[in-house]
This record gives structure tokens, C-alpha cells and sequence, in this order.
């Protein structure tokens, strides 16, 4: 054992040395920024996509090999996506439209998603989001497009019949719900405002340790949090983003009744991203009204061992009891088989139009 003076001094030998390689990761960083910034430059002068999101997922999955599991590996990937996601910004500004206000679960996809540094525009819906996207005030928008318990967010899929907006991006976050106030303190509760799909995941919790409090319905969870940080005498269903972005503390975390709620979002924008070895294409079409043809339809697939991931029918609108099919399947618009497959179903669809194929989401 070494006496307290050796070990004081190799503390602080240590402590130099943690100095010195903060003092490279930072270097490093600067350098990296440069480089990706001239990589822009070059990219813009051949007329190609500067956002490269199979590169992307190039370079995270290289680290993370490379690693070997020596660093913790999903702090590794955190830190290496923030890295990407920054870097980007050396090449283009992202203006990103997103369902807000503030601290949404659509405002965490869009985090997630695009990180810290692109620059985020709240909408009021989810149309003002395909809106801004389609006139290219924002590069990108992110909206909702199913929940694991609540099923299809519908105004996200029937806006594509009025919207040029291609899928680049999938994202999944895991719904949690916080009850949040000013002071932390239950007894202050004297009415709980959420979004109504929150209040509906949380209301055997809500039956069984607030049950005389009266609930409201308002537009988002951000939005009840957004009053419950002006108003002592409520408090709100929401995210824990929500209560870091309107300073409100936790008087019960993980309130929801059922567990492992997910939201799926939609990354929406005017790019193709190309081929990243696990991707996902989003199809929508409308068949004639006879025996068989969806069966022809899925048939292209199975035959050609094409899975799907998701198919949904909604209403025509402009004829009633007439139907548009949604469809999810795995793989890029640019493998050969998919490319088949699509090809063989225009001929039997009446109508059909690709909505994107893009990188599938990792869910957590
Ligand atoms: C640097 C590039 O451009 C962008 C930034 C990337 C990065 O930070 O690693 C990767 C892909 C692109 O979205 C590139 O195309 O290599």
C-alpha cells in the first residue's frame, strides 16, 4: 500500500492526464467539425444530398465495433450520435418542424432524431407540420404515426393524400407519464390537466390516489405542463422533458397503467436516403373492388419472402365504404426484390405511391 503523499501526488497525476485528454477530445472535435463542414462543400459542388443517414449509420456502427464493448456501449452510441447529429450542422442549418409546443413527445422524437444542435420549430398540428415541410420552411418535419396502445394517429397518414412530403426517418420513443406541479406536493393539487390519450393511459392511477381531483382536456401533455408552471393549484400529466423545460417537479413518476407504451414517429422531409442494410418502405395504394385483389397484393410479398411490419385500411373519405391501405415492409426501394415487388402491385393497384423508404428505428 503506498503511503498518502504517493497517493495524493498520483491523484493528481491523473487528474493532469484526464486534463490533457479532455483537452484532444476537444481538438478532435473541432477537427471533426471541419472536416464534415468541407465534406459539405464538396458534396454541394457535385450536386448530391449533403444529409448522408446511411453514412451516418456507417459511422456509428464502425465505432461500435471498433469498441468492442471496452466503453460502455450505449453511452458510446448516445455520445456518437450527438457527435453526428452536430456535425451535420457544419454542413446546413436543420430547420426542423415538429408537433409542440415545447417538451412533446414529438419534440423528444425530434431530439432523438436530430439532436441538440438543428434548429426546432413547434407547430400547432399535425398539419402545419406537412405544411411547413412541403413549402421547405423546415427541411424536415416529425409527427406521430401510431402508438402501441392507442393505435394509428390518422391525421399523420390521411395528410399524405394532401401533402408532397415523402418518410426519410422512423423513430421511437418510449411513452412514460409524470404527474408534475410547482411544488411537488399533492395536497396543492386541485384539478390535473393532460392530453386526453395521457389522462386515458393513466386513469386507474388517478382513480386510486387522486380520486375526488377533477381532470381536464387540453390540446397537448407540453400544453397542461406549460400551465401547471403559471397556475399553483394544477398540476399536469406529462413527460419528464416537460418538467425540465417548464421547471416543475415530480410528484409521481411513471404514473401510466400499462407499461412499455411506445410512439412511432415519422421523420417527413423531401430527402431518399439511400440503403442502409435494414431499412423500411412505406407504400399506400387503393385496389378495385373484387374478390382477391389485396390477396394479390400480399401475395407479391410472401412470395418474395418480403416482410410486412404493418398494414392499415382508412376510409376513402370521397366514396363511402371505399378504402386506401397503408403499408409497411422491410427493405429499400432500391433492393432488387422490393423494386420487383412494388412494380408487380402497380399493375394490380388502382392507385399507388411510394411513400419512402428510410433507415428503420432502433426502439429501446
Ligand atoms: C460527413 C458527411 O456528411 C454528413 C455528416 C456525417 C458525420 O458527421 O459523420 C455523416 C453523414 C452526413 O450526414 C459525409 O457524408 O461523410
Amino acid at each position: 500500500m503506498k503511503n498518502k503523499k504517493e497517493i495524493e501526488a498520483r491523484l493528481k497525476d491523473l487528474r493532469e492526464e484526464i486534463d490533457k485528454i479532455d483537452r484532444t477530445i476537444l481538438d478532435c472535435l473541432k477537427r471533426r467539425y471541419a472536416v464534415v463542414k468541407e465534406v459539405g462543400e464538396l458534396k454541394r459542388a457535385l450536386g448530391v444530398k449533403v444529409l448522408d443517414l446511411s453514412r451516418e449509420r456507417a459511422v456509428i456502427n464502425k465505432i461500435l465495433e471498433e469498441n468492442q464493448g471496452e466503453f460502455p456501449e450505449k453511452s458510446l452510441k448516445a455520445i456518437f450520435l450527438e457527435i453526428v447529429h452536430t456535425c451535420r450542422t457544419a454542413q446546413e442549418l436543420q430547420k426542423v418542424a415538429y408537433l409542440g409546443p415545447e417538451a412533446t413527445f414529438s419534440h423528444m422524437a425530434a431530439l432523438k432524431f436530430f439532436g441538440r444542435a438543428a434548429n426546432f420549430l413547434p407547430q400547432e398540428s399535425v398539419l402545419d407540420v406537412f405544411e411547413e415541410t412541403e413549402a421547405e420552411r423546415a427541411k424536415f418535419g416529425v409527427v406521430p404515426v401510431e402508438n402501441s396502445i392507442e393505435g394509428t394517429v390518422s391525421a399523420t397518414l390521411d395528410a399524405f393524400s394532401d401533402y408532397k412530403v415523402k418518410v426519410c426517418g422512423e423513430v421511437f420513443i418510449p411513452i412514460t407519464h409524470d404527474l408534475l406541479n410547482q411544488s411537488g406536493r399533492k395536497e396543492d393539487i386541485k384539478k390535473v390537466l393532460s392530453h386526453p390519450h395521457a389522462l386515458a393511459q393513466c386513469r386507474k392511477w388517478l382513480r386510486k390516489n387522486l380520486p375526488s381531483v377533477p381532470v381536464e382536456e387540453v390540446s397537448s401533455t407540453a400544453f397542461a405542463a406549460r400551465w401547471a408552471a403559471v397556475d399553483p393549484s394544477v398540476a399536469a400529466i406529462a413527460s419528464p422533458l416537460a418538467a425540465r423545460t417548464y421547471h416543475l417537479q415530480v410528484v409521481a413518476s411513471r404514473i401510466e397503467d400499462f407499461h412499455g407504451n411506445v410512439t412511432r414517429f415519422w421523420v417527413i422531409g423531401k430527402e431518399n436516403p439511400g440503403p442502409t442494410g435494414k431499412d423500411k418502405t412505406s407504400l399506400f395504394f387503393s385496389i378495385s373492388d373484387r374478390p382477391g385483389a389485396l390477396f394479390e397484393v400480399l401475395s407479391s410479398f410472401a412470395k418474395r419472402q418480403i416482410n410486412l411490419s404493418k398494414i392499415e385500411s382508412r376510409p376513402a373519405k370521397k366514396e363511402p365504404w371505399r378504402y386506401h391501405f397503408f403499408l409497411d415492409c422491410e427493405g429499400h426501394i432500391e433492393d432488387g426484390k422490393v423494386k420487383e415487388c412494388i412494380d408487380e402491385i402497380s399493375r394490380i393497384c388502382m392507385h399507388l405511391e411510394w411513400l419512402g423508404s428510410y433507415p428503420a428505428g432502433e426502439e429501446e
